[in-house]
């Protein structure tokens, strides 16, 4: 497979998280994840996200950054493997995201009401 770049990262991975569907665990780390199933999946979630926030608390300097940004892609990369488990895919997130750009939370809690 050719390097995805920035831009085409995520809808390259969404295209491979669907090929893993096929793949053996042994094989393959997301594969593994689906043979365990949903609980083990949200697992993994969540001790990202938590190891976000840890990295986050302690983000000095160039060292601390970098961690919190690997720590950050952990934890898409596992949602992202959530979504492909459930049927769906970054793409829709990122068209949520679209529809929500530049309104402001404020504004669109306001008018929830
Ligand atoms: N982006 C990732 C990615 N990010 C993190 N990880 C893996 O996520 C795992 C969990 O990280 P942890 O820090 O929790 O490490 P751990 O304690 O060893 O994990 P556990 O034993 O608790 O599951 C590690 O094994 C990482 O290698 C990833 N594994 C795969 N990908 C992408 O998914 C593609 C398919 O991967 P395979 O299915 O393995 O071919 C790859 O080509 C990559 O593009």
């Amino acid at each position: 497979m050719d390097k995805a770049t920035n831009n085409d990262v995520l809808s390259a991975l969404d295209k491979v998280l669907q090929e893993r569907k096929n793949a053996a665990a042994d094989s393959s780390y997301v594969a593994s994840l689906y043979e365990k199933g949903l609980n083990r999946i949200l697992e993994k979630v969540g001790e990202e996200a938590s190891e976000v926030i840890i990295a986050a608390k302690d983000c000095e300097g160039e060292k601390g950054q970098d961690a919190l940004l690997g720590e950050v892609a952990d934890l898409w990369f596992h949602s992202m493997v959530l979504l492909a488990q459930q049927g769906l895919s970054s793409a829709q997130v990122l068209a949520i995201l679209e529809e929500r750009f530049g309104l402001s939370g404020h504004i669109e809690k306001a008018a929830r009401s």
